[in-house]
């Protein structure tokens, strides 16, 4: 039989994943619709880290919507910016930082992300995404005549980059609660595997 020591207090989940992660960044990669902007200021809260979504920088400092960015002045321009804020967002840390879905495409995002902090890809499939992300409009990307179909196309191109990440976690018709538990398992888990 094992001594009880009763001068551990069981620490919560939210604790080990804090303590998991240190003093490094918490970065959520993958396609739109994954919930990378929902579920990551979920977890930020549960960790006690501020959140910031590159997305939403970015149109805070252009000020305009990521649909005129596109517009005025094209995808390169825009992956560009993407760049540069992402890259000072990460310099912030620890903190959460959800990205927008083509970021951990670029190399040298993805190499700045691999030095500063832990990675997660929100994994989907087609429908999950589709579901979600045929509610709302602001996605230049899939506007096409075809949307669903470049949505597959991304998933095809993407997924071998979005592999690369840390950690993956399957994103699911599920309660966003139960995702962030899932996030928060997984970052602890990282306290084993280090
Ligand atoms: N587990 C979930 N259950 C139900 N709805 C969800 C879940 N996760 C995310 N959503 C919803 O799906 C929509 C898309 O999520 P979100 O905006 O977080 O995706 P994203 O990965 O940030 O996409 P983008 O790359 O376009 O910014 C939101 O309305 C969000 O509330
Ligand atoms: O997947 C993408 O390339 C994009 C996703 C969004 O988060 C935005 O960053 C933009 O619409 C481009
Ligand atoms: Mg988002």
């Amino acid at each position: 039989m094992s001594a009880l020591n009763l001068s551990e207090t069981p620490k919560t989940l939210s604790e080990r994943a804090r303590a998991a992660l240190g003093n490094r960044n918490l970065v959520f990669v993958g396609l739109m619709g994954a919930g990378k902007s929902a579920i990551g200021r979920m977890v930020a809260q549960d960790l006690g880290l501020s959140f910031v979504d590159s997305d939403h920088e970015i149109e805070r400092v252009s000020r305009m919507t990521i649909t005129e960015l596109f517009a005025a002045y094209g995808e390169a321009e825009f992956r560009a910016l993407e760049t540069r804020v992402i890259e000072r967002l990460l310099q912030a840390g620890p903190r959460v930082v959800s990205t927008g879905g083509g970021a951990f495409i670029n190399p040298n995002t993805r190499q700045r992300i691999k030095e500063s902090g832990v990675s997660v890809w929100l994994k989907a499939d087609l429908d999950v995404l589709w579901n979600r992300v045929s509610r709302r409009e602001g996605r230049p990307l899939l506007k096409t005549a075809d949307p669903k179909g470049t949505l597959r196309a991304l998933m095809d191109d993407r997924y071998p980059i979005y592999a690369e990440a840390d950690l993956t976690v399957i994103s699911r018709d599920v309660r966003k609660e139960v995702i962030v538990k899932d996030v928060l398992a997984t970052i602890a888990g990282l306290a084993n595997k280090e």
